[in-house]
């Protein structure tokens, strides 16, 4: 296990550049299996999810190398195998080789996932939208068994009760080589599914209408990769440094951003009082002034992501008057509250409703990041504290941002990772390296 020490209160300054998104890698890369040659993916993030999504791959006899560029996957030497466990607990997109197991072998046995505990996280549409396509499928201690019909898949019109990013992502992934028309109403629209789609139909999948509420798939009876694939860059990972750089920047440029990806954020930033200029794929954000408190409720894409409710979290703190975040997807997503309150933060919880006040002044202190984006939000309230915030289980931090420690000295941060059991004290970070150094 490890930790990360903050020596907070400096002011941030330069640019950071975005790494490929965590949310399309973790769906192309269960996805290349469904290739009948190799696959190349650049600006894959350097991320544990990928690590431990590799890992999968060979137990499948798949191989992969990381490149300069991203990734090398070649799936052609794939056995069907079943995965009931191992490292298929340790990320939610695990669960994309239901799908693409289904779509290239017509039957997956796939450990029911891990992932952010972030309050419940049920299946039921992923089973729906297989069962639709023909599949028989049930859970056996802990695993899902999937089997297609002895003459394989067939298209089928699916109407999800409600939209999902994964299941969105495991029937398109089923469906792809399925006989005839897939037709999937209610779907997810992110940037993530259209980057999935724009892989698979460079591979000869005909998926049309990703973006949009409905997607039309003909199934195709092989897929072949022959060109590079280059990853979106990750809105979320900019989302986080943006609200970084306002809560604790004195002028900080973030690269490698599609600025549409991220608008409903943006227009919450200005609500706020954040002063930005976006050129191109870059938003440079001016040092802040006097902030507004506001209402923030999340909502599947193009709404606020609840994937950056957490991140801008701090920078809240900093606002005068009272406000209030409402995550209507995943309401139990609170797990940075008590740890933000043992930083002097004026936040509570009611009714599953975040109530915020404002704070004149984080202190560090040690702290325990329980999920991804509640390790974003200690990492900037870190930033912003007097002090030295210690944050415990950095790994699941390292899950999805990339090279998060090198990015963050890059802006002038006094920020350092070491192991659980190493002696930190209270060393400043130049000190451990001096010591480390001997
Ligand atoms: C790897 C990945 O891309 N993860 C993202 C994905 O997660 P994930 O794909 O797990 O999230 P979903 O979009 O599926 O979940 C949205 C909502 O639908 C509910 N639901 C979902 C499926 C289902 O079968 N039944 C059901 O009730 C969920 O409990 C949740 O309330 O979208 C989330 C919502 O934007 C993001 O926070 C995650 O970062
Ligand atoms: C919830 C998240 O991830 P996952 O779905 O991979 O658990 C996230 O990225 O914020």
């Amino acid at each position: 296990m490890k930790k990360m020490i903050i020596h907070g209160g400096k002011r941030l300054t330069g640019e950071v550049v975005i790494g490929g998104a965590k949310n399309s890698t973790v769906a192309i890369i269960p996805a290349s299996i469904l290739s009948e040659s190799k696959v190349t993916l650049d600006g894959v993030p350097r991320i544990q999810d990928v690590d431990n999504l590799r890992d999968i791959l060979t137990d499948m006899n798949v191989t992969s190398e990381v490149t300069e560029q991203g990734l090398e996957i070649d799936p052609t030497q794939i056995i069907s195998k079943p995965l009931p466990n191992g490292k298929i607990k340790s990320l939610r997109a695990s669960y994309y080789f239901m799908g693409a197991l289904l779509g290239r072998f017509g039957r997956a046995i796939v450990g029911l996932p891990g992932g952010d505990d972030i309050g419940p996280r049920p299946i039921d549409q992923h089973i729906k939208g297989f069962e639709a396509l023909g599949a028989t499928v049930s859970n056996e201690h802990g695993a899902m068994f999937i089997q297609a019909p002895d003459d394989g898949l067939h298209g089928a019109k699916i109407y999800f009760d409600m939209v999902s990013v994964g299941a969105t992502v495991n029937v398109i992934l089923a469906a792809v080589r399925a006989t005839g028309t897939t037709i999937i109403e209610n779907v997810a629209k992110e940037p993530e599914i259209i980057d999935l789609a724009t892989f698979l139909n460079n591979m000869g999948a005909k998926i049309r209408g990703a973006g949009t509420d409905t997607i039309r798939i003909e199934g195709v009876p092989h897929l072949y990769a022959r060109n590079a694939h280059t990853i979106i860059p990750d809105r979320i990972e900019a989302g986080t440094y943006l609200a970084m750089a306002a809560a604790c920047g004195n002028g900080v440029t973030v690269r490698n951003i599609i600025s549409e990806h991220l608008d409903s954020f943006l227009a919450k930033m200005e609500e706020i009082g954040v002063r930005f200029d976006i050129v191109e794929d870059s938003i440079y954000v001016y040092p802040t002034g006097d902030l507004q408190m506001v209402t923030i409720k999340t909502m599947p894409y193009p709404g606020f992501a609840t994937d950056l409710q957490q991140p801008i979290t701090p920078l809240l703190l900093k606002a005068q008057g009272e406000g209030m975040i409402v995550d209507t997807l995943y309401p139990r997503r609170v797990r940075h509250v008590p740890e933000l309150v043992r930083m002097g933060a004026n936040i509570s919880v009611e009714n599953d409703v975040i109530l915020l006040h404002h704070t004149d002044q984080l202190q560090g202190t040690d702290v325990t990041a329980d999920e991804i984006r509640a390790g974003a939000a200690l990492m900037i309230a870190g930033l912003m504290a007097e002090g030295t915030t210690t944050i415990h289980k950095v790994e699941n931090i390292l899950r999805g941002y990339d090279q998060v420690i090198t990015k963050l000295r890059g802006l002038g941060a006094d920020v350092e990772m070491i192991d659980e059991d190493e002696p930190s004290s209270t060393l400043t970070s130049a000190e451990v390296f001096q010591k480390k150094a001997l």
